[in-house]
């Protein structure tokens, strides 16, 4: 089992240092993926606001079954494309699992295909369509229950050390 806390360099803030002394990487065969943390707003189980979502393994990708509710509302009826685009994020999220290495979103592109509406079932799929050294290139679809496919995302992530979620003075990047 991996660990990610084996290179913890120090931190100020203990909520973080707990949270990076705590974390693992799941054994290979385990279906289930756990939360990235408890808070997380993609799928920690205790934030009010979050989407709880929970993912599992499907063959070399990750898949999830995912409502979005009255909290998510963008136009009546319809869910947020904010919203939307949480969930796709933290699904990508839930591929570093298959991985066994810590990276985070560079770049992110979603093509909403048509409406996702608030309380009525979907199908999310994420799998990595590359890895180019640091550079994940991932790829998600999001499918209603009559098989048709509502939104699609690629997203770049990159692969990063135990520093990144632990250094509260980064600077930004220009290209
Ligand atoms: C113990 C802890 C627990 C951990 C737990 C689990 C892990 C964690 C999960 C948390 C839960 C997940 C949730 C969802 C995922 C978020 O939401 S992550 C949060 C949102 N993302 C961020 O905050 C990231 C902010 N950005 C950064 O910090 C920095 O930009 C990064 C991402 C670290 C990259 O910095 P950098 O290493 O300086 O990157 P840079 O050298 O500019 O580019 C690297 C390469 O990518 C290429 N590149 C950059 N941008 C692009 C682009 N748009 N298109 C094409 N190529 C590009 C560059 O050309 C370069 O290529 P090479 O020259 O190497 O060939």
């Amino acid at each position: 089992m991996g660990k990610a806390s084996d290179a913890v360099s120090g931190s100020s803030d203990p909520d973080v240092e707990d949270w990076v002394r705590s974390f693992r990487f799941p054994e290979s065969g385990s279906p289930e993926l756990p939360p990235h943390h408890p808070n997380c707003l993609g799928c920690g189980p205790a934030n009010p606001h979050g989407h709880r979502l929970s993912v599992r393994r499907c063959g070399d990708g990750v898949h999830a079954h995912h409502r979005f509710d009255s909290r998510h509302v963008g136009a009546p009826t319809i869910a947020h494309g904010g919203a939307v685009a949480t969930v796709l994020d933290d699904l990508f999220g839930f591929l570093l699992y298959t991985v066994g290495e810590l990276a985070v979103t560079r770049h992110l592109a979603i093509d909403y295909l048509a409406p996702v509406l608030l309380d009525t079932p979907y199908t999310l799929r994420a799998h990595i369509h590359a890895r180019d050294g640091r550079k994940l290139h991932l790829r998600a679809t999001i499918e209603n229950d009559h098989a048709h496919v509502v939104t699609t995302a690629t997203a770049l992530f990159l692969i990063v050390d135990i520093d990144h979620f632990l250094t509260t003075t980064h600077q930004p990047h220009h290209r």
